[in-house]
């Protein structure tokens, strides 16, 4: 009843008049002692409410007063895998991140994947729905299918054809980033830095094209406005049982934020005068206008705008959504790789060997500079491929991908377990990605082995249930050859030229709050130190 009565109270909010007296209250001490406790009792009651339902599956008995697990599994999230996993098996439930979880490992992972009952962007949406929070309009409109049929329309069959326009932004970006390095070397605190300038210039230029990716504006959107808007949305724990106030909060946000005004206003700003251009040489079939190559034009071309919506709004939401499924993560992704270089010894020089081989292999001088990179010289790259592979396999992903059950009906895995309508399943990505029965029988999983995948015909591109760090089914992420071609590409562009290597310690995160590793480093120039 409780339950239902918060329920029922979220769906009947005045969204703006409540929001503004929730913060109040919240700040006091009175709101903040009534708000913990209205979630302590919303806890309970949700487990009230579904302790009963027979779910075939062994439960994790919370260590909460509530029997939730959330604060146990936070605090050490392998340890809690560990335990969970070798007490309850490959599937259990639990109270989790503010409901009931069923918590899915080793082969059943497809069964999630594979069945179309369950909606991975739903179960996302729950906690970070991105077009809520950049006002982009009804989901329906622009939704990850739309987004995904583009990429795979006109991204990834043509990388062949967009390579040299990549390898040439990365290598601006990145020397943007560096200046000029003497023979002393240049200090940096973080590699993020590093390499997110010339991801987003990279992408740009294949998302807008060569052209407007000069835009100072355009760029500073790309590069921050995932973080900038992720950052009105800081953690709150105590919203997790709440779903629907939790999207309030979100579209409050995208209705409300400068940041978020900011950051549209500028791709406004950006897009328009081209899209003028393009709009009026296409309605004029002008017969001087050479047709730009890029996703921007394919857009104008093969989709129209909802009703109510003019153009230059829609290629602001088209842009931002691209933006947000692959600048950021695919910035991230370089980062972990770079760090793992820095971590172990040798390696740098070892992909710096393997780079002269494939040049000398490909009749190319060793003495030659990144120019020569073509899309067929970055996939002979092997071991390269190896440690991206094997740094996404280690990588702090433990119980995550939240797919919700999205039909009327109770799914019932081939082992038993019951997944009720509206519930969701989450992907133990961790016991996967360190199980040795799924993982070729090879050792010491929980260490990190850069060259591990050399010879086992697995590139870094390759999903299934052994590795799930590009999800999996017909959901996995089609932008992953792009990606991995970028985070190849600006390894080869600094392993061509520079010697890179730690200052002090590294430090590798072992929880989901912290998403990458931190160190400082330092860039010597290759010529004037070999
Ligand atoms: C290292 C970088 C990246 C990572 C780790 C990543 C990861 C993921 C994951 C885990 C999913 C969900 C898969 C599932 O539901 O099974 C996904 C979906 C998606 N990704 Fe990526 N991604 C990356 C880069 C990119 C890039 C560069 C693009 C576009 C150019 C992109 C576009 C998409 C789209 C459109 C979807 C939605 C697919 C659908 O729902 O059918 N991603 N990505």
């Amino acid at each position: 009843m409780l339950f239902q009565y918060i329920h029922h109270l979220a769906e009947r909010f005045d969204h703006k008049k409540t929001l503004d007296q929730l913060q109040t209250f919240a700040s006091t001490p009175e709101g903040a002692v009534g708000i913990t406790a209205a979630v302590a009792l919303v806890a309970g009651a949700s487990y009230l409410k579904n302790k009963n339902n027979d779910r075939g599956c062994p439960k994790v008995p919370g260590s909460s007063v509530w029997g939730t697990s959330t604060e146990e599994y936070r605090a050490d999230p392998k340890a809690f895998i560990v335990k969970w996993q070798n007490e309850l098996g490959p599937v259990y439930h639990a109270e989790l991140f503010g409901h009931t979880a069923t918590v899915v490992s080793g082969s059943y992972v497809r069964e999630i994947f594979l069945n179309d009952k369950f909606d991975f962007m739903a179960g996302l949406h729950r906690t970070f729905d991105n077009m809520l929070l950049t006002n982009c309009g009804p989901y329906e409109d622009l939704s990850a299918a739309h987004t995904s049929e583009v990429v795979k329309k006109f991204l990834s069959p043509h990388l062949k054809h967009f390579t040299p326009r990549v390898i040439e932004h990365l290598q601006q970006g990145l020397k943007a980033q560096t200046g000029e390095i003497s023979a002393e070397g240049k200090q940096f605190p973080h590699v993020y830095g590093l390499v997110q300038h010339p991801v987003a210039l990279a992408s740009a230029s294949v998302f807008v094209g060569p052209e407007l990716s000069k835009n100072e504006l355009l760029i500073d959107s790309f590069k921050n406005m995932v973080i900038d808007v992720g950052s009105e949305l800081l953690p709150n724990p105590w919203l997790e049982p709440f779903p629907r106030l939790n999207r309030l909060r979100m579209w409050w946000v995208g209705k409300t934020s400068s940041t978020v005004k900011r950051h549209r206003g500028q791709l406004a700003t950006a897009l328009k005068p081209e899209l003028d251009r393009r709009l009026k040489a296409m309605a004029s079939n002008d017969s001087n206008w050479e047709r730009p190559d890029d996703i921007l034009q394919n857009l104008l071309e093969h989709y129209t705008p909802p009703k109510g919506m003019d153009t230059l709004n829609y290629m602001v939401n088209w842009m931002t959504q691209l933006t947000f499924a692959a600048i950021h993560t695919t910035s991230e992704g370089s980062t972990w790789v770079l760090y793992r270089l820095l971590q172990t010894p040798g390696l740098w020089e070892e992909l710096y060997q393997e780079q002269n081989e494939v040049l000398e292999a490909s009749g190319i001088d060793s003495s030659a500079g990144a120019e020569v990179f073509t899309r067929e010289i970055l996939n002979k790259f092997v071991k390269m491929d190896s440690v991206i592979r094997e740094t996404m396999r280690a990588r702090t992903a433990y119980i995550t991908l939240p797919h919700i059950n999205k039909s009327n009906e109770v799914v019932t895995l081939s082992n038993g377990a019951k997944i009720y309508p509206g519930e969701s399943a989450y992907i133990n990505v961790w016991s996967n990605h360190n199980d040795p029965s799924l993982q070729n029988s090879m050792k010491d999983l929980q260490q990190f082995k850069p060259l591990r995948f050399l010879d086992a015909e697995k590139n870094s591109t390759k999903i299934g249930e052994d590795f799930l760090f590009f999800g999996m089914g017909k959901h996995a992420c089609p932008g992953r050859w792009f990606a991995v071609q970028e985070i190849k590409t600006i390894v080869a562009l600094l392993l061509r030229e520079y010697k890179l290597e730690a200052v002090g310690d590294l430090f590798f995160p072992e929880v989901e709050s912290i998403p990458f590793p931190m160190g400082e480093f330092k860039i010597y120039p290759r010529k004037q130190v070999a």
